[in-house]
């Protein structure tokens, strides 16, 4: 007899085998799977909407903003309030328009006119009443609201009768030294203002007395004029809410409030299975010399620019078109060697700012090049077209998106589809380097 196993054993044996091993290779890949983790760069120029578009993640795919995020959410939007009167102040000189100025009586009008002008054809409607264009402003920093640059002072126009009354009464005034109450209150808030090196605290309020000012500027005509004229922003007339003691900023201020950056940020979520390390950074000149050390492995870019910004100039550099510049930084990324196998997703953001800046705002006043109608469909292929041709490699294919990412739902549907698109991307990428 001899002492060999028996055949079928030996199968059983063998099979048993080769599913155990079925089965920790469908473990490990699981776990591999598990800590699949994807690289997202956020870049683009300066304002763009880059941290908004990490704020809408954190809504979307996190736990939104912790206690701390909130304290500092707060603070930071008292600080543009601040910011806010301070650049109102400034421009009350700068449009020379005098405290308690109203929009005068059409009787008022007339008899202006007829001691000042000889013709008749005058230009009524206040707002449009001093040259600030598109081209002398920049968005100031901190509360994304519009100042005059040094170079280009806004002044009445001639033809504009109310500014030019607004300019008169602000001269018999005694201009920047006028003395009524208001104009007091004015250089007394810029003093303390100038004084404060450190803001609000997390935990602290704006001094009862500073607010009783701020409340009396705001409810002057004159300073509610030149708003009018430089402002286009909520913070003011969330004016009280902000610096009621009790304010705790929504998601909506968050969305709104600008902070620049100037250090890295890495935020990590987890959609679907796929831990995401997202990388937010300063977009500005001095800032993007941080870029570089996160080159490596990157799987997704997304590439933000504010399309809506056309006609402004770069806040640090007041000679340079930010569309401009947003097309020569996407150049340099787009054909960056490192950057040859990583996908490209360009957001061409503020498209609700674009809109409504197409009613007033020639786009070839700034790009000669442009020939179609100022219409949001020829202007925005325009702009789509200028930056697919930057790419220098057939093979590469860019996503491009029209995001608002101030508005949750809209960017909601718009990185759904990123996600999804990154996600097979580095799919594809991925099975080659593990499985193949
Ligand atoms: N109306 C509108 N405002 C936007 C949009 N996207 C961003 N903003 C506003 O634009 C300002 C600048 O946005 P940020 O996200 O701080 O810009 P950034 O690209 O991070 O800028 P840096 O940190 O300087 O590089 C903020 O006040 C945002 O609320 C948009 O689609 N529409
Ligand atoms: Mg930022």
């Amino acid at each position: 007899m001899g002492c060999a196993p028996s055949t079928p054993d030996v199968d059983h044996d063998v099979v048993a085998v080769s599913k155990r091993i079925d089965k920790l290779l469908t473990q490990e890949r699981k776990q591999i799977e598990a800590e699949r983790v994807i690289k997202l760069l956020l870049l683009g120029i300066g304002e763009a909407g880059k941290s908004t578009i990490l704020k809408q993640m954190k809504i979307i795919y996190g736990s939104g903003f912790s206690e701390d995020d909130l304290k500092i959410y707060r603070s930071a939007t008292i600080l543009s309030v601040l910011t806010c009167f301070k650049t109102l102040i400034a421009a009350m000189d700068l449009l020379q328009i005098p405290y308690g100025f109203t929009i005068p009586t059409p009787d008022d009008i007339k008899s202006f006119h007829d001691a000042v002008f000889e013709d008749t054809e005058r230009d009524h409607d206040f707002l449009l009443g001093f040259d600030i264009s598109a081209g002398d402003v920049v968005q100031s920093g901190m509360s994304g609201i519009m100042l005059p640059a040094e170079d280009g002072e806004p002044r009445p126009k001639k033809t504009n009768i109310i500014a030019r009354m607004a300019a008169n009464d602000y001269r018999l005034k005694g201009g920047r030294n006028q003395t009524s109450e208001m104009a007091e209150i004015a250089r007394q808030f810029m003093d303390q203002e100038n004084h404060d090196l450190f803001g609000v605290g997390n935990d602290e309020n704006i001094p009862p007395h500073k607010l009783e000012m701020m409340i009396k500027l705001w409810n002057d005509s004159g300073i509610r004029l030149s708003f009018l004229v430089i402002v286009i922003h909520s913070l003011m007339e969330n004016l009280e809410r902000i610096c009621h003691v009790a304010f705790t900023p929504s998601e909506r201020d968050i969305l709104a409030l600008r902070v620049m950056t100037t250090s890295i940020t890495e935020t990590k979520f987890v959609v679907d299975g796929t831990t995401c390390r997202v990388f937010d950074v300063g977009g500005q000149r001095s800032q993007r010399k941080k870029w570089a050390p996160l080159f490596d492995d990157v799987d997704a870019i997304i590439y933000v620019a504010a399309i809506s910004a056309y006609d402004q100039v770069c806040f640090e550099a007041r000679d340079v078109n930010r569309m401009f510049e947003a097309l020569t930084v996407f150049k340099s990324i787009v054909n960056h060697k490192l950057f040859e196998k990583t996908g490209i997703i360009l957001f061409l953001n503020k498209i609700d700012l674009f809109r409504e800046k197409l009613k007033t705002t020639l786009v070839a006043d700034y790009f000669p090049t442009f020939r179609g109608e100022n219409s949001f469909n020829d202007a925005i292929e325009f702009f789509t077209d200028s930056f697919k041709v930057l790419n220098k490699n057939p093979k590469r294919n860019i996503y491009i998106h029209q995001t608002w990412a101030t508005d949750t739902k809209q960017t909601k549907k718009v990185l759904d589809s990123v996600y999804a698109c990154i996600t097979e991307l580095s799919n594809s990428h991925w099975n080659i380097s593990h499985f193949a």
